[in-house]
């Protein structure tokens, strides 16, 4: 007897190769994969050739929770996650209070494993308020279960802090994840510094802000040997720095978002704030260079920085809104439309940069591969029918995304999270 029937599945086995298989799952766990199942199970799905894939695992998210229940909850965010095709993400610190103390860390955990419905995995900070010098007390932070440190939101100022936080996360073994932003450059920017924030009159993020902070951050990681990956890249240095950083040994990793792979500042329709997000969108160069830097593996996986903000925040001019777009509910969409779809890449790579490499790189439990006793976390994807993304669709109670109208193939039909339904369409 199964707990759940997914029948007539098609799966990715080796080299590209979909097959069509039934998959039983029993007490949280994958118990058979067969071409015929029989079997009995309390409930059976018919697939009907839907693709169905282990669990996607997203390394940048914002929940929101608590400070700002008013953008997202854990609830809603964990819902829009599952929707997307997610059972495992990690979740950002620029919440209020600041996990940088044991106390509030402990506090959020408690909430992401009350309230959530997949996986999620917390990021202390790197310090109190994300832009404190002194650096938090990373061994207490790890014990309690940090997966890993960031001031996600705040790029750290000064080489001093930056070095002391990466002695202090390399000896308690986690990463340190940047976002990689020099404020001496950013002028007021609100957008790419270039032709369109001129087109547009709007003042611009000079994209050495990024670069120039990254440069120094893989010299310190260098020497000291932590394990450094840098959130969102998106300009053509950043990419061309990580790079030659690996060719150097240094223990780096990279995420992309989906919005900065398949948009630019030419996209931008006018002073709208929905393509508002830090990093901004950049250029035709810059863009081709994180694609190209995503399929040669000097970036290692898709992250989407799900950044839900409320209808007023969004509203109206780049000037005075939020950053940050939403991401969740259309990552694995997009990517399989724009990358899969078109030919650009296989479901194979898409699989890589949307699970395995995450996993590996974060050192996260769960299932990498569709595999007997392996735990019953996956997803299921109509990749056969085109669908019009509308803002009424959203689970997230973000809706601020320039994808709304979008095309995409992809659709979620049913997320399992330890062999129960987290998501169902
Ligand atoms: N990406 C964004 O534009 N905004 C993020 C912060 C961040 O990821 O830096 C947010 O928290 O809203
Ligand atoms: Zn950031
Ligand atoms: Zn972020």
């Amino acid at each position: 007897m199964g707990q759940l029937l997914i029948k007539n599945a098609r799966h990715l086995i080796h080299d590209n190769e979909l097959k069509m298989q039934d998959v039983l799952i029993n007490d949280g766990k994958i118990v058979e994969i067969a071409d015929k199942v029989t079997t009995p199970a309390t409930r059976t799905i018919d697939a009907h050739g839907a693709l169905l894939t282990p669990g996607l695992v997203d390394v940048h998210v914002h929940f929101r929770e608590p400070g700002f229940a008013y953008k997202e909850t854990v609830a809603t965010g964990s819902l829009a996650a599952a929707r997307g095709g997610f059972t495992t993400v990690l979740a950002m610190p620029n919440l209020n209070p600041v996990p940088a103390t044991q106390a509030a860390f402990q506090q959020i955990k408690a909430n992401n494993e009350a309230n959530g419905r997949v996986h999620i995995y917390q990021y202390a900070a790197i310090s109190e308020g994300l832009i404190a010098e002194d650096v938090s007390d990373m061994a207490a932070l790890a014990a309690d279960g940090a997966i890993a440190f960031t001031n996600d939101g705040k790029g750290v100022q000064t080489a001093a802090t930056m070095l002391t936080a990466m002695q202090a996360a390399a000896k308690v073994h986690r990463p340190l994840v940047a976002h990689v932003e020099d404020e001496s450059l950013v002028n007021g920017g609100v957008m790419n510094l270039g032709t369109r924030s001129r087109e547009l009159g709007l003042p611009g993020i000079d994209p050495l802000a990024e670069s120039s902070q990254l440069a120094r951050d893989l010299v310190i990681a260098k020497a000291t040997g932590v394990h450094y990956h840098v959130a969102h890249i998106s300009t053509k240095e950043s990419v061309n720095l990580v790079r030659f950083a690996k060719s150097q040994g240094v223990h780096v990793t990279a995420e992309v978002s989906p919005h900065h792979l398949l948009l630019d500042e030419t996209h931008i329709t006018g002073d709208n704030a929905y393509f508002k997000m830090n990093p901004p969108l950049r250029t035709p160069a810059d863009r081709a260079a994180v694609i190209a830097g995503l399929l040669d593996g000097t970036i290692d996986m898709v992250a989407t920085d799900h950044a839900p903000h409320s209808h007023e925040e969004k509203q109206g001019s780049f000037i005075g809104a939020a950053f940050g777009i939403t991401g969740i509910e259309t990552s694995f969409q997009l990517m399989y439309t724009h990358f899969v779809k078109s030919g650009i890449a296989t479901v194979e790579q898409l699989l890589n940069w949307m699970i395995i490499q995450p996993s590996q790189a974060f050192n996260l439990p769960g299932n990498r591969e569709l595999t007997i006793g392996a735990p019953a976390d996956m997803a299921l994807f109509d990749i056969d029918h085109e669908h019009t993304v509308t803002a009424d669709e959203f689970a997230s109670k973000g809706v601020n995304t320039p994808f709304i109208g979008a095309t995409i193939y992809g659709q979620t039909l049913l997320t399992v999270v330890d062999g129960q339904i987290a998501y169902e369409a």
